[in-house]
Formats: C-alpha cells, sequence, structure tokens
C-alpha cells in the first residue's frame, strides 16, 4: 500500500484529507509542521507529499516553500502536489518551478485530490529508465500506428509518451507548424486508458473570444439571442475521454483564465444556466509559439503553463530529422497513389536523396503537399527530381502581373478567392499564420473561409 504524507497545521484539514484517502486506498501519514514533516520522511518510506501552502499563520507561503526546497533536496524523487488559495495562485507557480508534481487550488474536491494523487504516483512509477528502445520494441508495446520515423529524437520522444500516455497527466507538445503535434495526440489518447472514449479536439485559434464560452461549455436554449437551441460544450463532449486544445497560445488573454477555472476545478457552467457541472478529461495542448517568451511578455498566464504541462514534449523541426525523409516520403507517396489511383508509382533513390537535402520550412505537412503535387503531376511510373523540381517550380513566388488576371466573366470573386487561397497554402506549406498574413486577414478569417470553401490545411 502506498504512503501518502499530509502537512498543514489544521487538524480539520488533515482529518478529512486522511479520510479521503484512506478510503481511496492510500495509507496515511500527518504532520503539523515542517520539521514534522521532515521527520517522518526521514523514518518512513513515504511515496507522496499532500503539502498545504499556506500552513504557516503568516500565510506568506515562504515557509511552505522552504519545506518544498528541502523536500525535494533530500528527497528529489518523492513527488509533492501543493494546495494553495485561490489567491496565492503565484505560490503555487513557484512550486511548480521548485519541482511539485503538481497544485491544488481551495477549495478542493475530493475527485480533483485523488486524481493528482494518482496522477503524480503514476508519473513517479514510470522512473527514469535511460535504456532507448528500437522502433521495433516500441511498435510492440505501444501502437504508434501513423506515426512515421525513427530517428532517435522521434523515438526518444515516443518512449516518454507511450509511459506518459497511460497516466492522466495533462500534455503540452510543442513544435515547428507541421510537425505532427496533432499526429501525437492522436498517439497519446491511443496508448491511454480512454482510448475507447471520445478525443474531442478543438482550434483555439479559431474561436473568437466572445464565443469561447459558448464552444466550450454549451449554453442553454434563450441564453443569448443566436441561442436557439441547448447546445452541448466541447468539454462535455469529451467528458470521460480526452480534449486537445490546439493552438493554446493563441488563446486570448481573457479566455485564459476561463480556460484554467475549468482545467482547475473540472467544472464549469453552461451558459445561460447556473448549474455547475463535473467533467473528467485528459487535457492535451500544442502551440507552435513559445509560451515561455509569451509568459515574460505576460500575454499567457504562467498558472495556466503549469496547468497545462506537467509533462512537456518538444517536437523536432524535419530539418533536425532529415534521416526519417526518405520513409516519410515513402508513407506518403503510398497515401497519395491510393487516393489518386496510381498504385503502381514508386520514387527513385535520388529523388528521394534530393527530398532528404531540400528544406521544408513547413515541415512534414510541407513534404506530404509536395509529394502529392508530384503524384498528380507526374507521368512515367517512377518519381523523379525532375518530376519534384517541376512539382516546385510551378509553385506561385510572385504576384501576378495585372494583365494576367483571368478573362472577364471566366471567375467569380469566390472563385478567385478560393484559387488565392489555395495558392498561398501550397506556398506556406500550410503554417496557417503565414498565410493568414500572406493574405492580408486574421486568423480567425481565414478559418472562416476555409471552412466556408470546406479548404482542409
Ligand atoms: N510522424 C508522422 N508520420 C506520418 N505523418 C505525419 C507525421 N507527422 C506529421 N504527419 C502529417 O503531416 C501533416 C501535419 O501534421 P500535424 O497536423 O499533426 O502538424 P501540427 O504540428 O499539428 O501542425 P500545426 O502546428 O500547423 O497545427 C498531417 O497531414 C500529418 O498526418
Amino acid at each position: 500500500m502506498q504512503t501518502i504524507l499530509i502537512v498543514d497545521d489544521d487538524s480539520s484539514v488533515l482529518l478529512s484529507l486522511g479520510l479521503v484517502l484512506k478510503q481511496a486506498g492510500y495509507t496515511t501519514r500527518t504532520a503539523k509542521s515542517p520539521v514534522e514533516a521532515l521527520n517522518w520522511l526521514k523514518k518512513e518510506k513515504i511515496d507522496l507529499v499532500l503539502q498545504d501552502m499556506n500552513f504557516s499563520r503568516q500565510t506568506t507561503g515562504n515557509e511552505g516553500l522552504a519545506l518544498l526546497h528541502e523536500i525535494k533536496d533530500l528527497f528529489p524523487h518523492i513527488p509533492v502536489i501543493l494546495i494553495t488559495s485561490w489567491g496565492t495562485i503565484s505560490l503555487a507557480v513557484s512550486g511548480m518551478q521548485a519541482g511539485a508534481a503538481d497544485f491544488i487550488t481551495k477549495p478542493w474536491t475530493n475527485e480533483q485530490i485523488i486524481h493528482s494523487v494518482k496522477t503524480a504516483l503514476g508519473l513517479a512509477a514510470l522512473g527514469t529508465s535511460t535504456a532507448v528502445l528500437t522502433r521495433d520494441e516500441l511498435d510492440k508495446q505501444y501502437d504508434f500506428t501513423g506515426v512515421v520515423g525513427k530517428d532517435p529524437k522521434l523515438l526518444q520522444l515516443l518512449q516518454i509518451l507511450g509511459r506518459v500516455s497511460a497516466t492522466d497527466a495533462s500534455v503540452l507538445i510543442t513544435g515547428e507548424s507541421g510537425t505532427g503535434k496533432e499526429v501525437i495526440a492522436d498517439a497519446i489518447h491511443k496508448n491511454s486508458v480512454r482510448k475507447n472514449r471520445p478525443l474531442v479536439k478543438v482550434n483555439l485559434g479559431s474561436i473568437p473570444s466572445t464565443l469561447f464560452e459558448s464552444e466550450l461549455f454549451g449554453h442553454v436554449k434563450g441564453a443569448f439571442t443566436d441561442a436557439r437551441n441547448d447546445r452541448k460544450g466541447r468539454f462535455e463532449e469529451a467528458h470521460t475521454g480526452t480534449i486537445f486544445l490546439d493552438e493554446i497560445g493563441d488563446l486570448d488573454f481573457s479566455c485564459q483564465v476561463k480556460l484554467l477555472r475549468v482545467l482547475q476545478e473540472r467544472t464549469f457552467e453552461v451558459v445561460g444556466s447556473n448549474k455547475s457541472r463535473h467533467v473528467d478529461v485528459r487535457v492535451v495542448s500544442a502551440t507552435n509559439k513559445n509560451l515561455l517568451e509569451m509568459i515574460s511578455r505576460e500575454e499567457f498566464r504562467e498558472d495556466l503553463y503549469y496547468r497545462l504541462n506537467l509533462i512537456t514534449v518538444h517536437l523536432p523541426a524535419l530539418r533536425e530529422r532529415r534521416e526519417d525523409i526518405p520513409l516519410l516520403a515513402q508513407h506518403f507517396l503510398q497515401q497519395a497513389a491510393k487516393t489518386y489511383r496510381r498504385e503502381k508509382l514508386t520514387i527513385s533513390e535520388q529523388a528521394l536523396r534530393w527530398l532528404q537535402a531540400k528544406n521544408f520550412p513547413g515541415n512534414i505537412r510541407e513534404l506530404k503537399h509536395t509529394i502529392e503535387r508530384a503524384v498528380i503531376m507526374a507521368s512515367g511510373q517512377s518519381l523523379q527530381v525532375e518530376d519534384f523540381s517541376l512539382a516546385t517550380a510551378m509553385q506561385p513566388t510572385t504576384v501576378a502581373p495585372k494583365d494576367t488576371l483571368p478573362e472577364v466573366g471566366s471567375m467569380s470573386l469566390e472563385d478567385m478567392e478560393k484559387a488565392m487561397i489555395l495558392k498561398t497554402i501550397t506556398h506556406h506549406g500550410g503554417n496557417i499564420t503565414k498565410i493568414a498574413e500572406s493574405l492580408g486577414m486574421s486568423r480567425f478569417a481565414l478559418y472562416r473561409r476555409l471552412e466556408k470553401y470546406g479548404i482542409r490545411v
């Protein structure tokens, strides 16, 4: 049985937390001061510490922080979960920086405590094994179908993911556009105990802040002028499963606090109703932005950052894993050949080497589009360097001069708009930020048009 040490100066808190944890099958020890806590840690095998940060009457939290530092120095492998007041969230942030496993804000619920304890113990049990597994070994243990590659950086990442997926820990996936963040989010869900439950994907970059709550938490009929029916929010749809929050770095500052609340308390209110609903979700998020830089510019909340990234995985850019280009190219060739009914099509060795040396600022997505274009345009049975250079040369790089506009009456303004959007997507290899910039519109406006024309990027 695992033993949890609870540290708080309030006897009633010690009692209630002790009861909750005992009911959940843990042995508990209690300490009312840092000295008592350290004594327990020295004389018994403690698996986890649950520590109230505001346990001293001064409530500055300094004493709590000092105890945390001491525990991390003496027993670095024991996970520590902090309990803080909502008003002293900055304490929780300092605690996370000092190595705490997680933080819970008051008033806590029993589910929150158990969820956090289970996750932290699960992560601690994974240990720090360093033996690097081969792709075959990984495939025997986990389901990574759809994730092509065997570059050592990718294998290391998959190894961590395989182990972390089984826990309920929140995972933040970072990496440039087109490096496969969504593919990795799928893999996390597929390898988790929630795999038969829903995986709900939310692109936060495409939701205007005015619709944020209604989209994520749902609304009841009549909540606002356009609310003609009740509508389920994305969190409710994801209940018992996983929610994938894509483009988290694009979330408006005012919406960040609303998201923090639901992630913290695991409850939300449907717009127009005042009843709280409990939600059980695993959170995976992704961004191509540097959140730490955004935090220093005060554009992203640090407490939200720590809530999202119990584990961070960074996906390498394609230029950092060129060895995988031939494998990926073969994979996309098979896919495109099937789609365009050119099953017999192969790719030459020189063409593979040419692709391997080429730069793909749009990463794997751009490589995929490049192969697709070559498959459409190639006339022979084997794709050659010329097929790729031709496909690349056909990519628009300059603005068309005025007199090359199509004949009057041959195209509507909407056709032109759609064509220009497609041209820009090809040019930027699917990088939404750059496409929006080049077209002189906001990302939101771009997403609306993509939806309107049924274009998938
Ligand atoms: N390892 C991989 N194996 C096979 N296909 C991949 C891999 N990584 C990415 N892809 C493909 O590349 C394309 C882009 O991947 P994905 O959408 O996951 O990237 P992303 O990092 O989420 O991009 P963005 O930041 O622009 O949202 C998709 O078509 C995906 O299927």
